[in-house]
């Protein structure tokens, strides 16, 4: 019989950390040994616990600090926390490299960051990425529950840099737009890209990538009606994470879509 994986969940009370808890505690393979909330130490808590993999949704303003205490405690971190930028992924990248320099090898600790965990999520992002060099135009709108702290969304953001990219590699130049005054109507610029957030009581999560051509229109639109649909790729990752050591940014490389 294989030991179970050991795992701590971080915002154990918020929204999705209270759905995670609810999903390890029933998954195969797996212990839940520590919900950790505001108030709480990381350290500390993991330390207690004995905890292998720590699953972070928690809030933008403290998810990369847990990381870094998870990588000096000696833990792998899943990660679905929104707040990420290039600078504070570049230096949990840094942050592991390090620790890992100092492990046997074969055992590097792993953080995984995914801005979505939810299948049609990835898919949508993954489509809208390959379809990108073929249009002209490219938006994103994210829609979702009224109690999200941040905008645009961090799938809307990793969504609009798949595009971006997408497009530099293709040769493409800024899209058209003859707009003049009434900046603040079009959305936040994302690399170039123009992203809208919609909050709206009833809502979870959901995202429409919108590409245009002359007299044609691609729309890919993703939704997920409830945070259950979060719950296998946040499974996913914490069993595959001790075989990724370092930084892997989306759930897309754990899933061979990449
Ligand atoms: N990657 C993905 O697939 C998904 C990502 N998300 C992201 O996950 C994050 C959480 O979302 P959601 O659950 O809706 O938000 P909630 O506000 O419901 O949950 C966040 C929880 O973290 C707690 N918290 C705050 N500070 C700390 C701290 N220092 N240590 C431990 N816990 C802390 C909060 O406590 P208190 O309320 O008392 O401050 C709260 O219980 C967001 O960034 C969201 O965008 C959400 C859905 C899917
Ligand atoms: O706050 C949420 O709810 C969600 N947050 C993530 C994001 O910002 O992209 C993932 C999903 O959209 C739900």
């Amino acid at each position: 019989m294989t030991d179970k994986i050991r795992v701590a969940v971080l915002g154990a009370a918020g929204r999705m950390g209270a759905t995670t808890c609810a999903a390890v505690e029933s998954a195969e393979g797996l212990e839940l040994v520590a919900r950790v909330d505001v108030g709480d130490d990381v350290a500390t808590a993991v330390r207690e616990s004995g905890a292998q993999v720590a699953i972070d949704f928690t809030i933008p303003a403290v998810t990369e600090a847990n990381v870094h205490a998870l990588l000096d405690a000696g833990v792998h971190a899943v990660v679905g926390a929104t707040g990420w930028t290039d600078e504070s992924r570049a230096r949990v990248a840094e942050h592991a490299a390090q620790v890992n320099a100092g492990r046997p090898q074969g055992q590097g600790l792993g953080v995984v960051i995914a801005p979505n965990f939810g299948l049609s999520a990835v898919l949508a992002m993954q489509f809208a990425a390959k379809a990108a060099r073929y249009f002209e135009s490219a938006e994103v709108v994210e829609l979702h529950h009224p109690n999200k702290v941040d905008a645009p969304s961090g799938t809307a953001r990793h969504t609009a840099a798949a595009i971006a990219a997408a497009r530099r590699d293709a040769g493409l130049g800024p899209m058209p737009d003859a707009t003049e005054d009434g900046w603040e109507a079009r959305g936040a610029d994302v690399d170039g890209v123009r992203v809208h957030a919609v909050r709206l009581r009833g809502l979870v999560a959901h995202e429409e990538i919108l590409l245009g051509n002359p007299g044609e229109q691609l729309v890919i639109r993703q939704d997920s009606f409830d945070r259950v649909s979060f719950m296998p790729g946040v499974l996913l990752a914490v069993r595959e994470v001790a075989n990724h050591p370092g930084l892997t940014v989306g759930l897309e490389h754990l899933l061979d879509l990449a």
